[in-house]
């Protein structure tokens, strides 16, 4: 679309090759997104590095840690109101779409502000830009095949399956993209500076070549071995995109994701109500277009 000559990458050679020659493969956004997201992920070069040095303490595992007690009294809050919806009959249904964004705006807001001003402001600054990509818990997507199979799901190893599995079928970014700053070769192709590159997230990760016949399946157990060994090749799954441009926030989502999905587990049952439409679209992220209707159950 437009004057720019645009190129889908979709060869995981390649796409490795855009993401670890960051400086001359420079992120591209349109100008909407440009106005909704300024910071660390729009940065380039010296900037870039500067910044993104000062926040991944931030991230640090001790931190994420700590932050734990936060997040599970923001879990907290949501279940209690899912406990008063369903305290009637003991089951109720409900779009549970909103009380995840909801979640995911609280989690951040007071790991942010919660702690100390100085870690808070530093947090925040990466933070700040960055809501929108947290509204991307996206694990009610996993009944489009049916029923559920949670009786396993009191191990966290299980958990942590769902999640990637989930991400793979409906990452929240379905595509990336990049322009050359100057003359390259990329494979065979000499790329003249100023060409879009599109890497599309979405069909590296459900194309069958990498990730076999069941590609386009729910099926967790291809991530039992961990991320590196679930597709045939080291860079067909790319959620949080790869390399050292590599998403700074993905453990605090995944742990925030885990704790959630386990604390629901441990209170409720649910099934897929039948109201619900499989329809996810794609706004600032991929969501669930009419909501994600279930039935819930208290345990
Ligand atoms: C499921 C949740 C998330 C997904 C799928 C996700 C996805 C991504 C992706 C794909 C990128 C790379 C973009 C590119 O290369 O063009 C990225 C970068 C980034 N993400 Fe996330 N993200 C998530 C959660 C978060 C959270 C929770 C935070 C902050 C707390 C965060 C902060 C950032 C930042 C600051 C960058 C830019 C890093 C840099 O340029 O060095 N993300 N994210």
């Amino acid at each position: 679309m437009g004057p720019r000559p645009n190129i889908h990458i979709t060869d995981p050679k390649m796409i490795r090759e855009i993401f670890l020659k960051y400086d001359i493969f420079q992120k591209a956004r349109s100008p909407l997104v440009k106005l909704l997201v300024t910071g660390m992920a729009d940065y380039a070069g010296e900037q870039w590095f500067k910044v993104r040095k000062i926040a991944t303490p931030a991230f640090h595992h001790d931190k994420l840690k700590n932050m734990l007690p936060t997040i599970h009294k923001s879990c907290n809050d949501m279940l209690r109101k899912w406990e008063i919806s369903v305290s009637k009959d003991e089951s109720c249904e409900l779009d549970v779409w909103p009380h995840i964004q909801t979640l995911t705006a609280d989690v951040i807001s007071r790991t942010a502000f919660g702690s100390s001003f100085e870690e808070g402001r530093k947090i925040f600054a990466v933070l700040r830009e960055q809501i929108h990509l947290l509204i991307k818990l996206h694990f009610l997507l996993i009944f489009q095949d049916g029923e559920p199979k949670f009786e396993e799901l009191n191990q966290l190893k299980v958990v942590s399956q769902i999640l990637y599995e989930v991400l793979r079928l409906y990452s929240p970014a379905p595509l990336l993209t990049r322009a050359n700053v100057k003359e390259i070769k990329l494979g065979e192709i000499v790329i003249p500076p100023g060409v879009l590159l599109s890497l599309p997230i979405m069909l590296v990760h459900h194309d069958h070549e990498y990730w076999g016949d069941d590609a386009k399946k729910f099926n967790p157990d291809r991530f039992s071995e961990g991320v590196s060994k679930a597709s045939k090749n080291q860079i067909s799954f790319f959620s949080f995109g790869w390399g050292p441009r590599i998403c700074i926030g993905q453990n605090f989502a995944l742990l925030e994701s885990k704790l959630a999905l386990a604390m629901i587990l441990q209170k409720f049952t649910f099934q897929l109500s039948p109201t619900y439409m499989h329809a996810p679209t794609r706004g600032v992220t991929v969501y669930p277009q009419h909501g994600a209707n279930i039935i819930l159950h208290k345990i």
